[in-house]
């Protein structure tokens, strides 16, 4: 038996791209247009809409005049690629679709084709969101309708308070940097942090206050790890 993990090649490199204040083009104001722009708002990223008003859906128009996007009235054109980190289309003209997809990879910036997976430097996928939590399930473009399925089913075995926690233990994490601001001291901060979240409960997290953080912290030098109550 090998003691290192088989590789299974085929899959996707799934990662959490950090696209906060990044331009993100998107082709197309239609229904796909419409979720994809708020995948690309729940990350933070400056998103611009290129396409025909005539086009437009109705989520996408609202879009346009609460300004969380920036608009282009007319069909693409190659110059909106200029300042483009990613682009997005999403469009019912293939011929233009692969045109988008060229000029891309002309300037080599990453894209998505809706509709068309060899035309994607990386697929979308149906994402679970509770606050800082995001899970999201590929099924590498094997069926994308199951994997909506399987991120539901995914999402009903979460307890509720899930998010709140992982919210909670941010906010610890970052107080224990301050405790122990040191390079030397990461693996017994690792350590510690490790201990805490195996050892309370997720309810316990939920009700952590700022005062029940800065109490439990003050057990990090010893390296011990109260409870709740015990902290309280
Ligand atoms: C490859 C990929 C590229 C990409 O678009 O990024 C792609 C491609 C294609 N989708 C098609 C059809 C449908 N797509 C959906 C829905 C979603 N599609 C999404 C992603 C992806 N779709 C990427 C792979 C993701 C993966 O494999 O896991 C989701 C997860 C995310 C999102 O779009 O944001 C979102 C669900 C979100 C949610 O509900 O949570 C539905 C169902 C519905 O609309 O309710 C249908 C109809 C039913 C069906 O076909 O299953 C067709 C046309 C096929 C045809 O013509 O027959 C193609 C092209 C092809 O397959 O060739
Ligand atoms: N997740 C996926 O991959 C899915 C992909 N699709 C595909 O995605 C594409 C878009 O679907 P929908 O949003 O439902 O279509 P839609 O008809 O609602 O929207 C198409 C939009 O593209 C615009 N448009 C057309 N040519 C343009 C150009 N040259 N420049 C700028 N805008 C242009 C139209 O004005 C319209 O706003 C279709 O090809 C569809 O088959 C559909 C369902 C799921």
């Amino acid at each position: 038996m090998a003691k290192y993990p088989e590789i299974q090649g085929g899959g996707s490199l799934i990662l959490a791209w950090q696209a906060r204040g990044k331009h993100i083009l998107m082709v197309g104001g239609g229904e796909v247009a419409a979720g994809r722009i708020v995948h690309a708002l729940n990350a933070d990223a400056n998103v611009t809409v290129v396409c025909p008003r005539s086009g437009l859906n109705d989520e996408v128009s609202f879009r346009i005049s609460r300004n969380q996007v920036t608009y282009i009235d007319r069909t693409f054109e190659p110059r909106d690629l200029d300042g483009a980190d990613m682009v997005l289309c999403a469009i019912d003209d293939p011929a233009a679709s692969t045109r988008v997809w060229q000029l891309c990879k002309e300037r080599r910036i990453p894209a998505n084709i809706a509709d068309v997976p060899s035309e994607c430097d990386f697929y979308f996928g149906s994402v679970h969101r509770d606050g800082p939590l995001q899970i999201m399930v590929s099924t590498n473009g094997n069926g994308p309708k199951l994997a909506s399925l399987v991120r539901k089913k995914i999402a009903e075995t979460l307890p509720s308070n899930m998010g709140a926690a992982i919210q909670n233990v941010g906010v610890l994490r970052k107080k224990l940097r301050e405790v122990a601001p040191h390079a030397e001291e990461g693996p017994k901060r690792m350590k510690w942090m490790s201990g805490v979240c195996e050892s309370w409960s997720l309810e316990d997290l939920v009700q952590m206050s700022e005062q029940d953080m800065d109490g439990l912290l003050t057990h990090y030098k010893a390296g011990d790890i109260p409870t709740l109550e015990q902290v309280r």
